[in-house]
Formats: C-alpha cells, sequence, structure tokens
C-alpha cells in the first residue's frame, strides 16, 4: 500500500524549509554588515569662525549631533599639522561654573586654565561637551543635587538619592571631534581617569595627561575632596598609571 504524506503537510513542510533558509541568508548578511560596517558617523561639522577670546585668538568649530541636534563647540588654537601630541581639554558642560563661576564646583577655573595654556602652547583643542551638564543629569537635577549636598550628602550620593547615574557621560562625540579635526594622539589635561578610558574606547590614543589644577574654596573643598576619594580623580602629577 502507498503511504503518501497529506498534501498540505508537504506543503507546510516546504514552506518551513525555505522560509528557515531565508532567515539564515538574512541573518548572514546582517552579520556580514555589521562586521564591515565604518564606526557610525554621530556628529557633524556644520560650521566655524575666527574668535577673539580674553586669552587670544582661536578658531571655533560647531558641531551637531544626528541623534539630539546639541550643538557642541571645539576651539582650536594653531594648526593641528600631523595631529600628534596635540595639548586637548575635553570639557563637560557645567553652565552654573562655565559661565556664572560657580564656586562649587572647579570647572569655570578649569576652563580658563585649559584656554590659557593652549593659548601659551600655541597648538591646542578645547572640544565643550554639551550634554554632559551634571556628570549627564543635566541641570534641573543638579540644582537638585545640590540642595542634597547642602543637607550633608556628598556629591555622588546626591545623584544616587534622586535615582540618578553618578556619572553617565559618554565620549564617543568629543572623539569623533578630535578626529574630524584631525587629532591622532593627545596630551589630555584632565585629573579623571574615566575621562581617559572613556576616549580610549573611542580610539584617542592619549600621549601624556596634564593636571588641571585649580584653587580649593570652602566652597568645592568637600566636592574636590569626593571626587578623589570616590569617583578616582587624581589631584597630582601622577600619570603612567592613568593612562597607560
Ligand atoms: N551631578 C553633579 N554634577 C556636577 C557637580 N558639580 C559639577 N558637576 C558637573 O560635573 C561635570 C564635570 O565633571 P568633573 O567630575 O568636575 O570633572 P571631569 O570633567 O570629569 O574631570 P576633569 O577633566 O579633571 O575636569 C560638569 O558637567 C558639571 O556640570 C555636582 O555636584 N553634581
Amino acid at each position: 500500500s502507498r503511504t503518501t504524506l497529506p498534501a498540505p503537510a508537504q506543503n507546510g513542510l516546504i514552506l518551513n524549509e525555505v522560509a528557515i533558509g531565508s532567515f539564515v541568508v538574512s541573518c548572514l548578511a546582517v552579520a556580514l554588515s555589521l562586521y564591515k560596517r565604518k564606526p557610525e558617523k554621530i556628529v557633524k561639522r556644520i560650521s566655524s569662525a575666527r574668535l577673539p577670546t580674553a586669552w587670544g585668538s582661536f578658531v571655533t568649530y560647531c558641531y551637531k549631533s544626528m541623534s539630539d541636534g546639541l550643538e557642541h563647540v571645539a576651539m582650536v588654537k594653531g594648526e593641528i599639522g600631523d595631529g600628534k601630541d596635540v595639548l586637548v581639554r575635553v570639557h563637560s558642560e557645567c553652565l552654573t561654573g562655565d559661565i556664572f563661576k560657580s564656586s562649587r564646583c572647579d570647572c569655570g577655573n578649569q576652563l580658563a586654565l585649559a584656554m590659557q595654556q593652549i593659548e601659551e602652547a600655541g597648538q591646542g583643542v578645547v572640544v565643550y561637551l554639551k550634554g554632559h551638564e551634571g556628570r549627564g543629569i543635566g541641570l534641573g537635577s543638579k540644582l537638585r543635587a545640590y540642595n542634597l549636598q547642602d543637607d550633608g550628602r556628598d556629591t555622588v550620593q546626591a545623584n544616587e538619592d534622586l535615582g540618578l547615574p553618578v556619572d553617565s557621560r559618554d565620549y564617543g562625540i568629543g572623539a569623533q571631534i578630535l578626529k574630524d579635526l584631525g587629532v591622532r594622539t593627545i596630551k589630555l589635561m584632565t585629573n579623571n581617569p574615566a575621562k581617559c578610558d572613556g576616549l580610549k574606547g573611542y580610539g584617542i590614543q592619549i600621549t601624556d595627561r596634564v593636571p588641571v589644577l585649580t584653587p580649593i574654596t570652602k566652597h568645592n573643598k568637600r566636592y574636590l575632596e569626593t571626587k578623589g576619594t570616590r569617583m578616582g580623580h587624581v589631584y597630582g602629577i601622577e600619570t603612567e598609571s592613568i593612562i597607560s
């Protein structure tokens, strides 16, 4: 006696095989395209202009984030040349410190010191990153964190009490801006090892670290101490362990 599978079941089997086959082919195609893909462009150069400043003459570049439209700035001094060993400050936006010269933090003084040292060196870049305000939590939340700090919390605990990340900054945009400007290796002006790691993670080679030490006052003393003890900031000249 002949035993044949009922027609619908046979068709179903064939359809399943076809579906599985095309699924496998699509997966391979996606895997291949991911493998070949260059790093995604997340920032675009919009414009540039000569900018005389209190420290000297710079060229300022505007870059726009593709994802959120934020406008970031690069202040460039001199010629980038072969792009090697360029003195660089990657500065996180701090409206209260940078604009209003708040004494609660060291941000404003660090920005001024970086501009001054780059002017004196005759070559270098300050990258100013928007969206980094309050280590990523934004201005509104930073002010709430300040109130908690006035009530005794430190800068880490205050973010945690608000249910927000202690530091959510990403350095991908900073790294792309530096690459776009032709910067290849940098002498990074920072006290923050996480910033070194963040930039290295995006392919920026750091050949040296330049400490950015500014006055300690009664208003920022606890903040700076907490950054040292709880966030690994280095307030000295030790460099090897940070950049290697
Ligand atoms: N959440 C929070 N953010 C702060 C506070 N004080 C300053 N900031 C933000 O911290 C950012 C700067 O980070 P810092 O840790 O001071 O310094 P850094 O840029 O990581 O390190 P350096 O390169 O050494 O200056 C800016 O975005 C400021 O707005 C604070 O008390 N709480």
